[in-house]
Order: structure tokens, then C-alpha cells, then sequence
């Protein structure tokens, strides 16, 4: 079984709770909340007090997508406002470990993202030590962009060292996921599906959910 993972950053930001409700009622399971900073993405979006302000009115897992350059200085106040989960970049972090750590030290789960172009093997030692995988499937920094196919043996690649290394992780994907994608992806190992301009665009976002997982049985 898949998790849907709805990005707010293609909700309605004057009336974001209200729109968050719609894909609470419809059954997906984590909030995700893009975090930009304008340096290590160029966009720039919402920090802590918005989702501390969220936090509580939602009943849904928080899962914070941190596109931002030094990550480490900012991880205290997202878990301070509510994060359940914490996803860094690969390429943002130094010591991509000690940030692992103090994550998982203010009690709460870790993740870890990889840009397009940056390989597996750059977490395959760190691959015990974190929750979930978030393969990003565009470049970040915007949504509504074209998902990039050979991102496909990618996950596979990402699949294989979870088996290999006898880990039970999630594999989250992130940019471009749509209902007509949606098996690709699953069959290749993932199991979070991150979508925004699909689920927050659609007219039915019901029957959109409704067709993310009836597309995703493999
Ligand atoms: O992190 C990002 C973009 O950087 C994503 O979470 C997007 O917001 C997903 O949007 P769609 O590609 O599904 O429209
Ligand atoms: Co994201």
C-alpha cells in the first residue's frame, strides 16, 4: 500500500487550511511542506511559523522538505513547529551523519534527499541509520515540472541496496507524479508519492486520490 504525500506548495496559500482539509478528508497520509530558501533552491517559500500554526488542525504525518543551505542551524525550530519528519539534501549537508543524528535526537524521523544527478552510493553508509529515502524526480526548487524518467532505474538502484543491506525504509519520490505515472514509480520500489500540482490542481481531488492508489497496485 502507498502513502500520498500532497505538496501545499500547489494549494492555495489564502486559503491553505482549508485546502489541506480537502486532502485530510480525501485520506492521504502525510502533509508535505516545502521548505526553500532562495540559495540552495531558487525560490523561496515558508519556514516554522506556518506550520507551527498548522500543526494540531491537521491530523496528518509532517513531512518537512528542507531545500535549504545549512540545514543544521534550522532543525531544532522545524521540530519545535512540528515536523515529523525531516527530510535534508544530501548535497546541503557536510556531515550528512551528525545531522542524521540530531534529528533523530530531538525525537523525530529522518530523511534524507537526492537531487537528480547525485548517486545512491553517496547514503549507502548511512542507509541504516535513516527512515525514508526521498528521491527528488525534477530538480527541485518549483512545482508542476516534468518528471524525469531515468530517475526509474534509479529508485530501482535505491531499491536494491534497501534489500541488499536488509533495511526497511520508505522510498519517497517527489516532482511530476500523476495518476498515469504513478505505477512506474511504485514498481520500481517507491512507496511515498509526493504530488502537488496533480492532487492540489485537479478539479476532483477525491477522485484523483482515489485514482493515485487504484493506479498504484502492481
Ligand atoms: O520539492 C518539490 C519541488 O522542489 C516538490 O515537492 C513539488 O512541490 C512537487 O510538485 P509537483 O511536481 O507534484 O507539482
Ligand atoms: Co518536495
Amino acid at each position: 500500500m502507498i502513502k500520498l504525500a500532497p505538496s501545499i506548495l500547489s494549494a492555495d496559500f489564502s486559503n491553505l487550511l482549508s485546502d489541506i482539509k480537502v486532502v485530510e478528508d480525501a485520506g492521504c497520509e502525510y502533509l508535505h511542506i516545502d521548505v526553500m530558501d532562495g540559495h540552495f533552491v531558487p525560490n523561496i517559500t515558508i519556514g516554522p511559523p506556518v506550520i507551527s500554526a498548522l500543526k494540531g488542525k491537521i491530523d496528518m504525518v509532517f513531512d518537512v522538505h528542507l531545500m535549504i543551505e545549512n540545514p543544521d542551524k534550522y532543525i531544532e525550530a522545524f521540530a519545535d513547529a512540528g515536523a515529523d519528519l525531516i527530510v535534508v539534501h544530501q548535497e546541503a549537508c557536510t556531515h550528512l551523519h551528525r545531522t542524521i543524528q540530531s534529528i533523530k535526537a530531538l525525537g523525530k524521523k529522518a530523511g534524507v534527499a537526492l537531487n537528480p544527478a547525485t548517486p545512491i552510493e553517496t547514503i549507502k553508509h548511512i542507509i541504516h541509520d535513516i527512515d525514508m529515502v526521498l528521491i527528488m524526480t525534477v530538480n527541485p526548487g518549483f512545482g508542476g515540472q516534468k518528471f524525469i524518467e531515468s530517475m526509474i532505474p534509479k529508485i530501482k538502484e535505491l531499491k536494491s541496496l534497501c534489500l541488499r543491506e536488509n533495511v526497511n525504509i520508505d522510498i519517497q519520490v517527489d516532482g511530476g507524479i500523476t495518476p498515469e505515472n504513478v505505477k512506474k514509480v511504485v514498481s520500481a520500489g517507491a512507496n511515498i508519492i509526493v504530488a502537488g500540482s496533480a492532487i492540489f490542481g485537479s478539479n476532483d481531488i477525491k477522485q484523483t486520490v482515489k485514482l493515485f492508489r487504484e493506479n498504484s497496485v502492481v
